[in-house]
């Protein structure tokens, strides 16, 4: 990667708006390859192209982050200047490519950080990288393999002279990859120019578009960048007012367990549907309520026999937990059951996801995911929180994150306080295998709102004493 560092979890300065269907499935990002000579302007191109472009989620991949990483002794031949780095064989092209088709696919991945001066990955380190709608993957030989080729929405070769490719090179080889002058000239005789003639130059027949001259050429970047903003016009989507109009039947989905309809659970709804309830009593139901639904997901969980020896020595059979569970709130009402989860699971390891409306169209918008490397151990359960679940919108996309991160769909269990048929309708439609658990149903979506009704108003604010703000 260059100049593109992610770190551990995605922070955007504006939302990721929907990048899947409504029914749940992701939608390919769009891939731009750009390929050309060493120092011809392939990163700086790529770069315009991404300040012109001005969205989030656009994330560039450089090739040289997956050049192959060297023996000891092959990196002794490297420092005398004898190594072929121009050769198509030095690169991991297995890793290249699951790295660029799990990226299409809107999953996370992590890139290898490439060091120029050890000729090496730099070890136990690398970039996250996850939500991308755009893709720019830039390397001389970006437009040579043929599944890397078919994986590309638009490819584009940037033909700069050769003499130009020379010189930018020898100052940046210098400048920022601890070669001498010697050095480069010897690697670009050797092995650079003739790899240029016989392999990357020919790729140009592989392009929709040549650029030649580089960075310099504004008006073929200025068009380049406009292709791709309408490639991303037509790919939006408008999902929260398209599920609040799919049709939602009476009988709630097989996935989906209400808890039963006690005296002491329909004294706590009276409480924290109460206008009148104060904020410190709305905070205690709000956190008794959490630990009944948490306890009932517990429920869902796979347990084993177990033996124990009781004090009076004598034998039970019994059952243990059989996986270990982690939360995930969807923030910020999601929070309001953290207390009740940690009442339960003392140590649970909790992440976070936050997910904003956007007032201008009402559309659910990703901002931020923080998912500890833990909750995407295989013997872990997730438990997924939010307050309400009403259009469903907020917890799909939540669904989706947890999935785009190899979270299997049958691990993940969904709790809410209250839910409502849409939302329960429009998630089990698209995730089958997500088990929800609620404490109650409401039965009207407002289609003006999209609040349920009766409802009990906003969760968060009520719980956290936003109301006002
Ligand atoms: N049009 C240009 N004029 C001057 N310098 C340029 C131009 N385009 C690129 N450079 C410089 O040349 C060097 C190589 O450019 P870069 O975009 O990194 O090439 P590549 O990614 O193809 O290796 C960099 O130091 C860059 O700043
Ligand atoms: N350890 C290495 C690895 C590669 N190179 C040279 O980098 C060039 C490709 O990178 P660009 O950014 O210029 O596209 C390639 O020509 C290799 O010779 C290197 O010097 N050392």
């Amino acid at each position: 990667m260059k100049d593109n560092k992610l770190a551990n979890h995605v922070i955007a300065a504006e939302g990721r708006l929907p990048w899947y269907r409504s029914d749940g499935q992701n939608c390919d990002c769009y891939i731009v390859g750009i390929a050309g000579g060493s120092a011809s302007g392939k990163t700086s191109v790529a770069q315009r192209i991404i300040k012109n472009l001005n969205v989030p989620w656009v994330v560039l991949l450089s090739m040289d982050s997956f050049y192959k990483d060297l023996t000891p002794e092959e990196v002794e031949i490297a420092h005398r200047n004898d190594w072929d780095f121009d050769s198509p064989n030095s690169y991991d092209y297995d890793l290249l490519l699951e790295t660029i088709t799990k990226l299409k696919q809107g999953r996370t991945v992590d890139v290898p950080i490439y060091d120029f001066e050890t000729h090496k990955r730099v070890p136990n380190k690398h970039n996250t990288v996850y939500g991308a709608n755009v893709i720019i993957f830039e390397g001389i030989f970006g437009l040579y393999d043929k599944k890397v080729l078919e994986m590309m929405d638009l490819k584009v070769f940037v033909d700069t002279d050769t003499d130009i490719c020379l010189a930018r090179r020898i100052k940046r080889d210098v400048a920022e990859r601890g070669f001498d002058v010697a050095g480069v000239l010897k690697l670009y005789q050797r092995f650079v120019k003739p790899s240029y003639d016989n392999y990357v130059y020919p790729t140009k027949r592989n392009a929709d578009v040549v650029i030649p001259r580089g960075l310099e050429n504004l008006v073929a970047i200025d068009l380049l960048t406009k292709h791709i903003q309408r490639q991303l016009q037509e790919r939006k989507m408008q999902s929260r007012w398209d599920m609040a109009r799919m049709s939602a039947p009476e009988e709630l989905p097989s996935n989906v367990i209400v808890l039963e309809k006690t005296k002491q659970l329909m004294g706590m709804h009276t409480i924290i549907r109460d206008i009148n309830t104060s904020r410190h009593d709305f905070i205690f139901y709000a956190d008794r309520l959490a630990t009944l639904v948490i306890e009932r997901a517990l429920d869902e969980l796979p347990y084993e026999a177990r033996t124990v020896q009781t004090p009076t020595s004598q034998t039970v059979h019994g059952l243990g937990q059989k996986v270990n569970v982690g939360g995930v709130s969807i923030l910020r009402a999601g929070g309001t059951m953290e207390i009740g989860l940690r009442r339960v699971i003392r140590d649970a390891v909790i992440g976070k996801i936050l997910i904003q409306t956007d007032p201008s169209n009402g559309e659910p918008q990703l901002h931020y995911c923080k998912l500890p490397p833990s909750l995407r151990e295989d013997n872990t359960y997730i438990f997924l929180m939010d307050a309400v679940i009403g259009t469903g919108a907020a917890g799909l996309m939540a669904i989706r994150v947890l999935l785009d991160h190899d979270v299997p769909e049958d691990r993940i269990i969904f709790l809410s306080f209250l839910a409502g048929p849409h939302g329960l309708h429009t998630i089990a439609r698209a995730f089958p295998r997500v088990k929800i658990v609620t404490s109650y149903i409401d039965s009207v979506l407002n289609a003006h709102t999209l609040f349920l009704e009766p409802g009990l108003g906003n969760f968060g604010d009520r719980y956290f004493g936003t109301e006002n703000e």
